[in-house]
């Protein structure tokens, strides 16, 4: 359980190594896109962060249509972004290496 929110320039630091997300509008969470082949890929892959998020006891906010899946990261319990979003996104990277 994350205990603090990052702040601007941890979230700054943290960011630099996830390039292909985004802090949201409001800055409570961070997102990302992922177009994938066919849904069956889409679906493959949500399924992976299915189990990432069980083990990670943290939670995506997300959509799917098709061949594609959005994600948004927050830490609900704080209302902002924590370094569990942060490690949560890095693992959902790892699945694309
Ligand atoms: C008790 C349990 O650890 C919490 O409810 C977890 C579960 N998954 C979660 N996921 C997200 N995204 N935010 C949370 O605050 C959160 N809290």
């Amino acid at each position: 359980m994350a205990d603090e929110l990052l702040n601007a320039s941890d979230l700054k630091e943290a960011l630099e190594n996830l390039p292909e997300w985004q802090l949201d509008e409001d800055k409570t969470g961070i997102q990302r896109e992922f177009t994938f082949a066919d849904f069956s890929q889409a679906f493959a892959f949500m399924t992976r962060v299915a189990m990432l998020a069980e083990k990670h006891d943290h939670h995506p906010e997300w959509q799917n249509s098709w061949d594609w899946v959005f994600i948004r990261l927050t830490t609900d319990d704080l209302g902002g972004v924590t370094e569990q979003d942060v490690d949560l996104a890095l693992a959902i990277d790892e699945l694309l290496d």
